[in-house]
């Protein structure tokens, strides 16, 4: 059972749970998450993981055409996309999951509150190369076995924390993609030099992710020198896709 939580949070899981599972054969390759993020980096470039999302909780709210959106981002060398399936408080769905795989050949995130290994089928039918295991939601126990689950399908996982409890967690459970979350999912709080402060709380031998909040390159530098190895930015981008060129 996950977490107790309450407001939200509770709701957003509660919902999660009856999620109907897709089953489908999978027709499309892994892509690495991991690989693509070394790869952009190793070319000097910011690894950018655009993501696309219609609303969310905090007051964003947008409608773009999302085919149109992830190939422009995909043709502008971003590193990955996130994709928004959770209905009830973002607007997203496994339709739009799909339809993005269908659409690019790079690295597709299920962005969703993750809590039953349903959840995890779906994404590998649907054609996702990484899924999102939040602490926040998780016990330690549903942490490790969700994903020692994603990682027999050889999903890639970002195991997402927003406070250094959760940094211990994610450290000694030796997850290997951990993404730092400015945003507080249960206060929606948002704070990026807390970011930088947790960034380097983490190791070195794993791949740090900076999430939410991301407005400028002179953003993505700071937390870049606070350890961030690369950056999942949706709000910035849902509202200009032309500042891909200047952030990537
Ligand atoms: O729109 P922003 O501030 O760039 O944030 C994107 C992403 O980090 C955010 O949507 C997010 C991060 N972790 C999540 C977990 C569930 C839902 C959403 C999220």
């Amino acid at each position: 059972m996950p977490r107790f939580l309450q407001g939200w949070l509770g709701d957003v899981v509660r919902f999660s749970q009856q999620r109907p599972e897709i089953y489908k054969v999978r027709q499309r390759p892994i892509y690495s998450l991991r690989q693509s993020i070394l790869h952009i980096k190793g070319h000097g470039k910011n690894p950018i993981i655009a993501e696309y999302k219609r609303k969310s909780p905090s007051g964003f709210n947008m409608d773009r055409d999302i085919i149109e959106y992830v190939k422009f981002m995909e043709s502008n060398g971003v590193a990955g996309i996130s994709v928004l399936t959770e209905e009830k408080f973002f607007g997203g769905s496994y339709k739009d999951l799909e339809a993005v795989t269908r659409a690019v050949r790079i690295p597709v995130l299920m962005k969703d509150f993750i809590v039953t290994e349903k959840q995890v089928n779906s994404a590998y039918s649907l054609g996702a190369d990484v899924i999102l295991l939040i602490v926040r939601v998780l016990t330690e126990r549903e942490l490790v076995s969700l994903y020692k689950y994603a990682k027999s399908y050889h999903l890639d996982v970002i195991v997402e924390v927003t406070n250094e409890e959760e940094i211990e967690i994610a450290v000694r459970n030796n997850f290997d993609i951990i993404g730092v979350n400015s945003r507080d999912l249960a206060s929606l709080d948002l704070s990026l030099e807390k970011t930088k402060r947790l960034l380097k709380l983490i190791p070195s031998d794993r791949l740090k992710i900076a999430e939410s909040g991301i407005r400028s390159r002179d953003d993505i530098q700071q937390l870049k020198e606070a350890g961030a190895d690369a950056f999942l930015i949706g709000t910035t981008l849902m509202q200009d896709p032309n500042k891909i060129k200047e952030l990537v």
